[in-house]
């Protein structure tokens, strides 16, 4: 977790929900800005990376190198004040150590070996400048009938409106196309959680507010995803909805299934769900009324707003 410490709000709304996130004070911010300068010189995101610099013949001789994943040659504007690269070099994605050798940034990653990172002078940064806002993961997690989905349409609904540019990825829609292949045992479900996740980055490097919205039901592969993005940019928002609440909604009538043994391993069932620890935002309904989506929402904005999100 972000080692930041929490500050828990209690709303007293008519309604029994009320939230909770972590202090964003000066520490916080000073934090952030901390990790991301590092992060941005290592070049190094979430995953285990050792990496060298490796002439072509050479790499292919070794295939153990790892990689980062995002290039660390420094960016356009870097360069540019440096005077380290010619306006040609910044067209490839070359290593230029100023001392007129040129190499290749030679990587293997998992089971893709000698693959080089190819960086493109138009970063994200840009991207976010061109948006008016900043690139960033809301990672709704809970159970079936939570009311994950609703919360993410409210809050895509409530960003568009501000004119910002979000993307929903619900699981159930992903399981239409890119997870089609996967079903609902443990390692299935892990496996769509990482491709989410590695989706979630891609869309927050293009400086989208990418909302995620699926069960997750594993802390570590949710963390994991955590682990993909700069420090700050998960925004983990926890449905702390009562099993039996999600059970008396039950919209697609399968917790009715799964009590009559028709569907096996359903969540909260006889699967498990394990509850985030710290996250971000916790969504609590404690009795039988429930804040709208449009106000919870309005606090998930809120959060964005005074974090910066909703500015370049
Ligand atoms: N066995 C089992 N357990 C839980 N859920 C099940 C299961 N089988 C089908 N469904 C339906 O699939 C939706 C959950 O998909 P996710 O991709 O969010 O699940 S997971 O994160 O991989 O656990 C979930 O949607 P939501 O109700 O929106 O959560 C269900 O409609
Ligand atoms: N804030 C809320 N208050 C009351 N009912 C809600 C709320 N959010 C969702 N619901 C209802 O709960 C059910 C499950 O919501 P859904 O968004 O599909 O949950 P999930 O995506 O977690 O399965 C739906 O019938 C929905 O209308």
């Amino acid at each position: 977790m972000t080692g930041i410490p929490s500050l828990q709000l209690n709303l007293c709304t008519p309604a029994d929900f009320y939230f909770s996130e972590p202090l964003y004070g000066k520490s916080g911010q000073l934090k952030l800005s901390a990790l991301n300068c590092k992060r941005r010189n290592s070049g190094v995101s979430g995953i285990e990376v050792k990496q060298s610099i490796l002439a072509p013949i050479k790499a292919m001789d070794s295939s153990k190198t790892t990689s980062p994943i995002n290039g660390n040659a420094g960016s356009f504007r870097e360069k540019q004040q440096s005077g380290c690269n010619s306006g040609d070099d910044l067209l490839t994605n070359e290593r230029d150590d100023c001392s007129g050798k040129s190499m290749p940034q030679m990587s293997s990653v998992g089971n893709s070996t000698n693959i080089v990172w190819h960086k493109c002078t138009v970063e994200k940064s840009d991207r976010q400048q061109l948006l008016g806002q900043k690139g960033c993961v809301i990672w709704i997690t809970g159970l079936s009938g939570s009311g994950k989905s609703t919360l993410a349409c409210a809050l895509s609904r409530g960003l568009h409106a501000r004119g910002k540019l979000t993307y929903v990825l619900d699981g159930d829609n992903v399981r239409h196309g890119l997870n089609s292949d996967l079903c609902f045992k443990a390692e299935d479900r892990a496996e769509n959680i990482r491709r989410i996740g590695e989706v979630s980055k891609l869309f927050a490097d293009a400086g989208v507010i990418c909302i995620a919205s699926l069960i997750s039901p594993y802390r570590k592969e949710r963390d994991a995803c955590r682990a993909l993005l700069p420090e700050g940019d998960f925004i983990e928002v926890f449905m702390d909805v009562p099993l039996q609440v999600c059970e008396m909604r039950d919209p697609k009538g399968l917790y009715n299934l799964a009590r009559a043994g028709k569907i096996k391993g359903f969540t909260g069932v006889d699967d498990p769900y394990e509850p985030p620890l710290n996250s971000e935002i916790v969504l609590h309904q404690q009795g039988g009324v429930c804040d709208s989506p449009t106000n919870l929402a309005e606090i998930v904005i809120s959060y964005l707003e005074r974090k910066g999100y909703l500015e370049a």
